[in-house]
């Protein structure tokens, strides 16, 4: 029998009292790919991101990791599941209380029991992974620029070497320079590791350099899916507006007129 993909939504529904935002969300994601689901605020992304994460739970629906339903399934079965993921926040979440290299190695200590000393190796090497030399370490995030702490955050989200990561806004705040280091050096280390990733994204030219796919939701369903070559002729109206920027079109934004 083949192997079912790594992460697959089928059907997912979740409200807030009255308010449908995910209203049948199917994806599937193949082990070893990078998916970049793209759409404008209040689209419902970081509430689909939340239910793979177990953060929130869905009203209807499956979520399979590996071909198993992580709904249905104990409290530990799911913490073991969740050991296997990695994941990197927008505005990369750092806690100004720990030293840098601890707040990479926070994952191993914590979760995995990791003696400290091993862990601070280990996170001196990842940080050396993402360009950032033994040094910076010792210093506290406040200390760093964005882009320095969006680094810290991928050499957390890579620290356990997970299976499976998800980036949320990855570049946002970050000049498009740095927004490109940003987004090299998210493919280099998911290649290294052959995870599988789901991002989350506003910006174009980081989902053309990190998706294998790109999937675009709107008003809580997926509406586009394809591969990043496709999305210039994608043939869809809604894509179009969305990666062209344009006012203009069929997806309508919510702002009142004074
Ligand atoms: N815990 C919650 N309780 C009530 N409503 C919520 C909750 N979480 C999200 N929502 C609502 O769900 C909708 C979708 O939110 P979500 O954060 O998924 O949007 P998004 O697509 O990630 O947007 P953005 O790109 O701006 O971050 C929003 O209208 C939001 O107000």
């Amino acid at each position: 029998m083949s192997k079912p993909d790594k992460i697959v939504l089928k059907d997912v529904h979740k409200s807030f009292g009255p308010k449908a935002v995910l209203k049948g969300v199917n994806l599937s994601v193949p082990a070893g790919q990078s998916l970049v689901v793209i759409g404008g605020s209040g689209t419902g992304k970081s509430v689909m991101l939340k239910s793979v994460l177990g953060l929130i739970k869905p009203d209807a629906g499956e979520i399979m990791i590996d071909g198993e339903n992580v709904l249905t399934m104990s409290r530990s079965e799911r913490r073991e599941v969740m050991t296997r993921f990695g994941m990197l926040f927008q505005g990369a979440a750092l806690f100004d209380s720990l030293p840098v290299w601890e707040n990479v190695a926070f994952g191993l200590i914590q979760g995995k029991g990791m003696d400290r000393k091993e862990a601070q190796e280990i996170a001196i090497e990842k940080l050396r992974r993402v360009g950032l030399s033994p040094d910076v370490g010792s210093l506290s995030p406040s200390e760093l620029s964005g882009g320095m702490q969006k680094r810290v955050g991928l050499a957390r989200a890579i620290a356990a070497e997970p299976e499976i990561i998800f980036f949320d806004e990855p570049t946002t705040g970050l000049d498009p320079i740095m927004a490109d280091v940003i987004n090299d050096l998210i493919v280099e280390c998911v290649k290294d590791l052959g995870a599988t990733t789901i991002s989350i994204t506003h910006d174009m030219a980081s989902a053309r350099k990190i998706a294998d796919r790109i999937a675009m939701i709107y008003h809580g369903e997926i509406i586009w899916e394809g591969t990043r070559d496709e999305i210039d002729r994608s043939g869809n109206d809604y894509v179009d507006q969305f990666i062209h920027g344009r006012a203009q079109g069929p997806i309508q934004m919510e702002v009142l007129k004074p």
